[in-house]
Formats: C-alpha cells, structure tokens, sequence
C-alpha cells in the first residue's frame, strides 16, 4: 500500500533541506522544517527559498490530497519576519477546491506561533489519478 506521504518523499530537494510532512487530510497538510546553520542567509536569518521549498512541499501535499495529480502553475510568498534557528511549521489549506483550478493558501509560522510567511499558489489538477491508496 502507498501513501501520498511516502510518495511526496521522493520529492529528493525537500527531503535534503529538512522538510517533514506532519500531517495531510482532504484539504489540510501540515509540514515542519528545522531551521540550522546551512539554511542561515548572509543576513543571518533563514533563506526565502528554503522557506518557499517548505511551502511547496506543503502545497503537493494538500493540493494532492483528492488523489489526483495536482501541480503549481503559479506561487507568491510573502516574507513578513525573520525567521531564526529552530522549527518552522507549514499549514496548507486547499481555499477553493475546483475540479481543475484548485487554490492554496500557506501559512508559516515559528515555534512562538509568530506569523513568518504567506504563500499562495494555484494549481492545475490532471484528470490521472495518483498511484497512493491513503494519505498518511
Ligand atoms: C501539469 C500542467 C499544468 C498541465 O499539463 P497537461 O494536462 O499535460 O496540459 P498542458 O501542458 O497542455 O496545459 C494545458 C493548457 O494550460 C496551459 N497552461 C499551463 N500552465 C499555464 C499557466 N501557468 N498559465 C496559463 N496557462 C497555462 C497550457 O499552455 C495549455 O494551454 P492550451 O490547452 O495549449 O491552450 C503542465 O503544463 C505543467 O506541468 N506545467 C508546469 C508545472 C510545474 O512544473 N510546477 C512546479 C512543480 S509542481 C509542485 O511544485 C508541487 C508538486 C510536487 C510533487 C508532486 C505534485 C506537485
């Protein structure tokens, strides 16, 4: 049997940067990653596209989550704290769930719960079901 979990993993680039799904329903994912030393911009705080790649990951995960493979055809994140060494936590929610055009909104936050980045996306939802039998 084959989860959408265990087949986002062979998403290699997010796997190496840390990120970890915690959770997918029908149109929620949860996802966290630790921030460390590597992922540390020049200014010191954690770089914009580490933070993107958790968000997207977070995206696959809900817009994915009816079954059918679902890609971005468009993102916009919007950085609005740093964020610092520690954990970061993805929650993705499908907003509108179209047959074809669903829309996805991304909130990241920090281990204090502070608010560190908005990402939305719009995805494009093939008729082809994915090869997963459940979720998690
Ligand atoms: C999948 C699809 C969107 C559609 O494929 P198909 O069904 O084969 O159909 P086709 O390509 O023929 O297109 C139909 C019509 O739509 C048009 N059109 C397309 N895009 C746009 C647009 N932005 N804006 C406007 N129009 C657009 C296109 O020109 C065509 O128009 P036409 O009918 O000729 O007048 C394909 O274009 C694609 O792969 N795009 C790149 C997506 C990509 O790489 N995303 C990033 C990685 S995924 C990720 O991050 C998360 C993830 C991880 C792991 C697992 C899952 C998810």
């Amino acid at each position: 049997m084959t989860t959408l979990k265990e087949f986002l993993k062979t998403d290699r680039f997010a796997t190496c940067t840390g990120v970890e799904l915690l959770e997918i329903k029908p149109g929620y994912a949860r996802a966290r990653m630790e921030v460390t030393d590597r992922h540390l911009n020049g200014g010191g705080v954690c770089q914009g596209g580490a933070l993107f790649t958790l968000a997207d990951l977070a995206f696959a995960a809900v817009a994915n989550s009816r079954k059918k493979l679902t890609l971005s055809v468009n993102a916009n994140i919007t950085f609005l704290r740093p964020a610092k060494l520690g954990y970061v936590y993805a929650d993705a929610t499908e907003v509108f769930n179209h047959h074809r055009i669903p829309f996805v909104e991304v909130k990241i936050t920090d281990e204090q719960g502070e608010l560190i980045a908005i990402f939305t996306s719009s995805g494009y939802r093939k008729e082809s079901d994915l090869p997963v039998d459940t979720l998690e």
